[in-house]
């Protein structure tokens, strides 16, 4: 089905149409995938500046590997649009990130080009060898494959579990390094620095170059003395200017070269595939390339809220509704370092996420971004408290799982008072299953020592920080990606596993945890005049307010939980361990949550309906609740 809009991309069944475009219809392919991406995010936010900065590598990827039986993983996946564009959903792409359409990262259920459903950093590497592994061992030894991984994912440790691996087993192997400079925020670390050296070597630039006019007279790639020049350059380059990192691991280093140059990205993808061994070509580019506004702040334009281009300039919609609770953390942990200048806050690489661009200017010395490297970032904080400094981890609850074990033995076991702040702790909506943080009550919740809490409205938040600095043992916050509900009237103290009842009421019991809160404020609004419903706001799973849970049981003829987590093992299961402990009547109790399956992407309210959780589900499942009849009474 052709579209006068986007021929070319219209045109393509699957990638292997590429190979059959000319030099210059591959650069109007990339304009016009460009001019999708913009009409896009003139209609909903979504990831942009890393997609427009690898429009170019992914052509020349898919000119030079046909992935319906090759191997490719873009590392994280947040990249993935242009490469969903030209292996067949060119014509689906505007349904992307909108619930049943598709996802904002690769999604086998989608095509055979997506081999891994990913949304969380570093783990590419990891996957390519064990597939050129798991290939060879299968005898599909043909097969060739590609990871592709930013220079921000680069330095999660994962990464070099992998590489100290493929060097070792020295399968072939094409690890594409793509270089913009960027994480998020800018890159910072150790690695980054490396890179910024890699990519301004003046040795290496000249050698490149004069190795660069050699190649050029060789017509076409795949002549012996090109080959042996190749190895040659590769050779003396890495004596001479760099790559030994990688060298060291016996890893072949080829690079850097311009990732917007097709024809040449074409060229070295050529001579990485041929080559024996694990290969890693350092490619630069541009975050935000081919759209000014977004090379020139890449930071903004990650994920910009949907804005209009007006001649140039992008005019973003105005967002109403009240500051998200992501806000009141920010203000409450930069209160925090002001007072104490002990309390630290450490971020993975989400300093914007997390909106603490004003906490690293105020508090340059209490600030750390340790880059993608979650399990660090635990560890870190777990030294940094032994010392005697008050950190704060803010982290997304989906991130934070993979710091399982430095929960575990570094911070539980030691009992250790490090705050965790989770932010994105609930349904994320549009990122879908990889970004919903729902397993953080179960998990937190599971170690001895862990307060684990949640604030039911913005007042909370502030308080419950102070609290848990106050606390001598590690604490858990949690919230979810929303506006937060303002109380307005005074609040009580928190004090350790108390509840609060925000609303009484005779005929039933909703224990809300964290900011179900307001859903379950307004269920019980509009049962007005049919059900007369207690509302109590939980406040704590861990430790759980026993008292609050044997007179919700007793008063009243049903009780609902609502959480915006995994049932199992959430707040509801705590709740249901504590009245089964105090051998009370479970049989009026039902805990709401989220589902023991996969939550796609789409519009949070709409899932969370989905899910049972909205106010008027909830409202229904009161209605619905049998008052607790006791046959052995
Ligand atoms: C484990 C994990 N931590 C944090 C994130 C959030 N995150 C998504 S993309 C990104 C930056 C990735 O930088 P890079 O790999 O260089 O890709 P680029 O956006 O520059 O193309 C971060 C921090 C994530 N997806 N996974
Ligand atoms: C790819 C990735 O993990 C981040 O870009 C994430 O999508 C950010 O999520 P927020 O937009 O909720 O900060
Ligand atoms: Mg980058």
């Amino acid at each position: 089905m052709n579209d006068p809009k986007h021929p070319l991309l219209a045109s393509l069944k699957d990638a292997t149409g590429l190979r059959d475009f000319s030099p210059q219809q591959l650069e109007s392919a990339a304009d016009e995938i460009r001019d999708v991406l913009c009409n896009l995010l003139a209609t909903r936010t979504a990831h942009f500046a890393s997609n427009l900065g690898v429009v170019e590598l992914c052509l020349a990827l898919h000119c030079e590997f046909d992935f319906r039986t090759d191997r490719l993983i873009w590392d994280t996946g947040h990249q993935i649009y242009p490469h969903k564009l030209v292996t067949g959903r060119y014509h689906s792409f505007p349904s992307i990130r909108t619930q049943g359409g598709l996802m904002g990262y690769p999604n086998p259920h989608e095509s055979e080009y997506d081999l891994f459903m990913t949304g969380h950093a570093g783990c590419s590497v990891s996957t390519a060898v064990g597939l050129r592994s798991g290939d060879i061992m299968v005898d599909q030894p043909d097969r060739r494959t590609v990871a592709v991984i930013g220079d921000g994912a680069f330095p999660s440790g994962i990464v070099f579990e992998a590489l100290n691996n493929a060097g070792h087993l020295e399968d072939d192997l094409t690890i594409v390094l793509n270089d913009n400079k960027m994480s998020i925020c800018h890159r910072v670390g150790a690695v980054a620095g490396y890179l910024d050296r890699l990519r301004s070597n003046p040795y290496y630039t000249g050698l490149k170059s004069e190795v660069g006019k050699l190649l050029e007279q060789i017509p076409m790639f795949g002549d012996p003395a090109e080959r042996f020049l190749a190895q040659l350059k590769e050779g003396v380059k890495a004596g001479l200017v760099g790559g030994m990192l990688f060298e060291e691991l016996n890893i072949r280093y080829v690079g850097p070269i311009d990732g917007h140059d097709i024809a040449l990205v074409r060229k070295y993808l050529a001579m990485a595939r041929e080559m024996k061994g694990p290969v890693l070509l350092h490619v630069v580019t541009e975050k935000g390339h081919g759209y000014k506004p977004a090379a020139a702040d890449p930071v903004f334009f990650h994920t910009p809220p949907a804005f209009e281009d007006r001649d140039g300039k992008p005019v973003p919609r105005h967002s109403d509704g009240l500051p998200p609770f992501t806000v009141h953390a920010r203000d409450a942990i930069s209160q925090a370092m002001a007072a104490d200048e002990k309390v630290s806050v450490i971020t993975a690489a989400m300093c914007q996420g997390n909106k603490l661009e004003p906490v690293r200017e105020k508090f340059p010395k209490q600030f750390f971004d340790v880059g993608i490297c979650e399990s660090h970032a635990v560890a870190f904080a777990a030294g940094q408290c032994k010392a005697g400094a008050r950190p704060i981890v803010d982290i997304y609850s989906t991130f934070l799982q993979r710091s399982y074990d430095q929960i575990f033995q570094e911070v539980s076991l030691q009992d250790l008072p490090v705050v965790f702040m989770l932010d994105r702790a609930g349904l994320t909506g549009p990122d879908g299953p990889t970004h919903h943080g729902v397993y953080d009550v179960g998990y937190m919740r599971l170690f001895p020592n862990i307060v684990v809490m949640a604030p039911g409205y913005a007042e909370e938040l502030g308080m419950m920080l102070r609290f848990a600095l106050d606390h001598n043992h590690p604490c858990s916050i949690r919230y979810p990606k929303a506006s937060a509900l303002q109380r307005d009237q005074p609040v009580p103290e928190i004090e350790l596993g108390k509840s609060e009842i925000i609303r009484p009421g005779e005929d039933g019991t909703i224990v809300a945890f964290g900011a179900m809160l307001e859903n379950a404020l307004a269920a019980a609004e509009m049962l007005e005049g049919e059900l007369d419903i207690c509302v109590v706001n939980a406040r704590f799973a861990k430790p759980i307010d026993e008292e609050m849970v044997r007179q919700s049981i007793e008063t009243g003829k049903f009780v609902l939980t609502v959480e915006e987590n995994a049932v199992m093992g959430g707040f509801g299961s705590a709740f249901l361990e504590s009245a089964v402990a105090q051998r009370l009547d479970t049989r009026g109790v039902q805990t709401l949550g989220l589902p023991d399956s996969f939550v796609e992407h789409g519009d949070r309210n709409e899932l969370l309906h989905q899910c049972g959780l909205s106010p008027e589900a909830i409202a229904e499942r009161c209605r619905q609740a049998t008052p607790a009849t006791s046959t052995f009474a």
